[in-house]
């Protein structure tokens, strides 16, 4: 390629995609990163470091690489390869390095020609929009959503007893976190013996992460964050161990099977039964009286009344529901981790077909899942179900405009259909059928995961024995049971709306 561009003009580095990501610490974070022009090495090279001709200086040569102009001070650098087989702490080949710069003078010299812009995308910027993006990777950078996760202690005591009581799988072994978050996991994974963990986390929260990390010096030299997205990441080396928590399809979870397959041992069932809850369905349905209004300062609202009613009926409902409100026996859908495949998650039918036990109206499907950590000394399940101790993903239940009315010993059939879609999250289609003497019923709705009505309730009783929990979690729980008992406040925390769509998602 061409680039007429003056020796040792000098700019300032706006952002370098890869290097950054790939390698924590081959430039301090503090120290502007310059790059500069130049033929030093003997063919046109393009070299960007903190200091001048450091060892550490990145160099691409401009005979491969690619050079786009954005704006009149703004200019994208491609490059293919960087130094091959240059190690950066370990991280093997920088093979793709985008920098933008800006000049950092007032001539930029002849006007380099501007390029195409490329078109390639990773497979994670293929499947998601990047406003949803955005905004997840926005949400989960926070700490008090990771806390929210972390003090949702029926999760982490499982994910702790599900490593730690199973430490034959991780010592000495080569374990990568898919989406590590504050790194609890990572630190879980070092703590049963792992030899390495790579933590990869694309929010900033991977920042935290490694604070978390270097604050528990124990562990931390056994722990690498990578900054970055799954899709986009490589390791130098192959795992043998995957963590994640995959309660975040298709986002997370579908890549747990195509991306890194590694001897990852989970199951998780979706459990489903049809339920009757008046109060709910009234709630619901009085949200919309707003619009029956004709002279609302003088303007008639009735016009969006209609859509305002199947507006609210779109919203998954996540609260903790009390488990007599099923008027059917649960079945249940296995996802096993093991054999599926991507594309199985992108669309998801299941069948339905339930005996009702009562005579009543029923108002839905009332959904939540169970996963299997399947360990090879220790088994564990983790339980989401109404009766059992309340997680943060509480339970989902999926609201119908028109109730249907069935007696005791009668079948109900239909359907749910989960489509993913771009904003990380799934559509919902569901339809319940019952027949009363000659007249078939049909209810059926439409729903957006994405975007669910947090009803969040008291939490239930806890009617199911807590065994699985280790001795000093369930301590704690017991504290908090009682602290409920005191002062009648809610010691779960509140979810929020990405990590209800976590709980949607399953
Ligand atoms: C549900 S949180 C779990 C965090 C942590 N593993 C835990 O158990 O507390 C999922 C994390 O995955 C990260 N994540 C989601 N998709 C990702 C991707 N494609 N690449 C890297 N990180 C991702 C999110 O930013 C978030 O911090």
């Amino acid at each position: 390629m061409e680039v007429t561009v003056k020796e040792n003009q000098l700019f300032v580095v706006l952002s370098i995609s890869e290097v950054s990501s790939s390698s924590s610490t081959l430039f301090t974070k503090d120290e502007p990163v310059f790059a500069r022009f130049g033929s030093g090495s003997g063919v046109p090279e393009l070299r960007f470091g903190q200091e001048f001709e450091s060892s550490t200086d990145v160099v691409i040569d401009l005979r491969t690489a690619q050079l786009f102009k954005l704006g009149p001070a703004e200019s994208l650098c491609v490059s293919g390869a960087v130094e091959d087989n240059k190690e950066f702490i370990g991280v093997n080949v920088v093979k793709f390095v985008a920098v933008i710069l800006k000049y950092y003078g007032i001539d930029f010299g002849s006007p380099l020609p501007n390029g195409a812009v490329s078109t390639s995308k990773s497979k994670f910027d293929e499947k998601i929009e990047a406003s949803s993006a955005k905004m997840y990777f926005h949400y989960y950078g926070q700490l008090l959503h990771q806390q929210n996760m972390l003090q949702d202690f029926v999760r982490t005591g499982t994910y702790y007893a599900a490593v730690i009581e199973n430490r034959a799988d991780f010592l000495g072994r080569v374990v990568v976190d898919v989406g590590a978050g504050s790194g609890i996991l990572s630190l879980f994974a070092a703590q049963a013996g792992a030899k390495h963990v790579y933590a990869i986390e694309a929010s900033e929260m991977a920042e935290y992460a490694k604070k978390l990390i270097a604050g528990n010096p124990s562990l931390n030299g056994r722990i690498t964050v990578i900054k970055g997205k799954v899709e986009e990441v490589e390791l130098p080396v192959k795992a043998d161990i995957l963590i994640s928590e995959p309660m975040v399809l298709p986002s997370l979870g579908a890549l747990l099977f195509s991306h890194h397959k590694v001897d990852t041992l989970l199951f998780s069932r979706i459990h489903m039964a049809p339920f009757s809850d008046e109060y709910l369905y009234m709630e619901i349905a009085n949200k919309a009286i707003f619009w029956q209004q004709q002279s609302y300062f003088g303007v008639d609202l009735t016009p969006l009344q209609r859509s305002a009613y199947e507006g609210y009926f779109s919203q998954p409902v996540v609260d903790a529901f009390d488990p007599r409100l099923l008027v059917a026996p649960a079945i249940s859908h296995v996802i096993n981790f093991n054999s599926i495949k991507e594309e199985d998650l992108y669309e998801i039918e299941i069948p339905l077909k339930f005996t009702c036990s009562v005579s009543t109206r029923i108002h839905g499907l009332a959904c939540w899942f169970d996963v299997l950590f399947n360990g090879s000394t220790v088994p564990r399940w983790l339980t989401t179900a109404p009766g059992a101790p309340t997680t943060h993903w509480y339970q989902l239940r999926c609201v119908l405009s028109q109730p249907l009315y069935v007696m005791p010993g009668q079948e109900i059939t239909g359907h749910l259909r989960l489509v993913s879609h771009k904003a990380q999250s799934y559509t919902i289609y569901l339809t319940l059928l019952a027949t009363v003497g000659d007249m078939l019923q049909t209810s059926s709705g439409k729903l957006d995961l994405k975007e669910p009505y947090y009803r969040v309730s008291q939490p239930q009783a806890y009617s199911l024995a807590q065994d699985q929990q280790p001795t000093q979690l369930l301590q704690t729980q017991d504290i908090l049971t009682q602290s409920l008992d005191q002062d009648g406040s809610v010691p779960v925390q509140q979810p929020s709306p990405n990590s209800g769509a976590e709980l949607h998602s399953l």
